[in-house]
């Protein structure tokens, strides 16, 4: 069936999102294999619209796997996957326009100007026509690229080619931005620049963006709720203060009790990721990170950090289980392309 017909047969079908509430993203139960290795092993997930949402997790945790799930770049071979309401499985042109996804490889072709590249992605969506030039002005405007707009992307430095895919992923006016791994390999300035242009766009326009990073910092800053994952499952979800919150009434609990763990990466993941499944609110959080502590690191009174919760949730596995030879080279080919 080509890409027409299914369009032709979602219209027909008469299928509409669900008006009521449709979260931005819902994965429920979704799996998705490479032979024997169980890249996601039943995620569920909701993105509400509107917010930034991080998949954190380490090298081969199963963030770009899922990510492409929720693209319909993979298909969804078990479980079930929706985007503002529609199937992934089913309605897949639907769901691709409303998306907008910067992926971990570089998408942009160096022989080309910034603003050509743009334009070839704005004919690949469909944009009409005659809205056709202004959306390119506009995207290159929304991340800071106007005046080098007719230079060669060869000519770009690291950060200036991730705003260009940035750029080419806005020019169809997405209501959700997907970007996996946006600042991999830029320099902290470059890194604070693309989150700035994609906050202020999302302020601009209400997007949601689902972003996937291993920089627990940037996802402590930017991010409303986070999910971490590791090796396919998700271990924890919630806001960064919520996430720190439950690791360290884990940790007063455990002080206060003598025959409970005393170490925090030796406590059950199971039992300490459903503690942090609770109830957060969009945009709630406030960088508590940097909140000063007296008490020494690890103690029931400090303050933990992201990558404390990420080592209790994830236990003694994540060292050694933290991605493969084939995920490093991966993420180190990207890094070095882009800096
Ligand atoms: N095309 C593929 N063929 C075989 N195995 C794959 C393929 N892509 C991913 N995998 C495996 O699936 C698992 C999850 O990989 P995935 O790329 O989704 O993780 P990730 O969290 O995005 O990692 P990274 O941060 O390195 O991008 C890993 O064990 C990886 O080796």
């Amino acid at each position: 069936m080509t890409c027409d017909d299914e369009e032709r047969q979602e219209r027909a079908s008469g299928r509409a999102p669900d008006e009521t509430a449709p979260d931005a993203v819902t994965c429920r139960a979704l799996r998705y294999a490479f032979g024997e290795t169980r890249a996601v092993d039943g995620v569920d997930l909701s993105v509400r619209p509107g917010e930034v949402f991080g998949l954190l997790g380490p090298n081969g945790a199963g963030k770009t796997t899922a990510i492409r799930c929720i693209t319909t770049l993979l298909p969804v071979p078990s479980g079930m996957v929706r985007v503002f309401g529609h199937d992934a499985a089913k309605e897949r042109m639907a769901v691709r326009r409303l998306l907008g996804y910067v992926p971990q490889q570089l998408s942009a072709d160096a022989g080309l100007t910034g603003r050509e590249n743009v334009a070839l992605f704005a004919r690949v969506f469909d944009v009409p026509r005659r809205e056709r030039a202004a959306r390119v002005t506009q995207a290159l405007e929304a991340v800071g690229l106007t005046e080098a707009a007719g230079r060669l992307a060869k000519t770009y430095s690291g950060g200036m080619i991730r705003r260009l895919e940035l750029a080419q992923a806005l020019v169809s006016a997405p209501r959700l931005l997907m970007l996996d791994e946006p600042t991999i390999g830029l320099d902290p300035i470059a890194r604070t620049s693309v989150w700035e242009h994609i906050n202020a766009v999302r302020a601009a326009t209400g997007m949601t963006v689902l972003v996937t990073t291993h920089y627990m910092d940037e996802a402590d800053q930017y991010c409303d709720r986070l999910a971490l994952m590791h090796r396919g499952r998700i271990r924890a979800l919630g806001t960064p203060d919520e996430l720190r919150s439950a690791l360290r009434a884990r940790r007063r609990a455990a002080a206060a009790s003598p025959t409970a763990p005393t170490s925090p990466s030796a406590a059950p993941a199971p039992a300490a990721a459903a503690s942090c499944h609770s109830s957060p609110s969009p945009s709630s959080h406030s960088s508590s990170s940097s909140s000063p502590s007296s008490a020494p690191s690890g103690s029931s009174d400090a303050v933990p950090t992201l990558e404390d919760v990420f080592r209790d949730v994830a236990g003694s596995g994540l060292d050694e289980q933290s991605g493969d030879f084939r995920d490093v080279r991966s993420t180190r080919r990207t890094a070095h392309r882009v800096g």
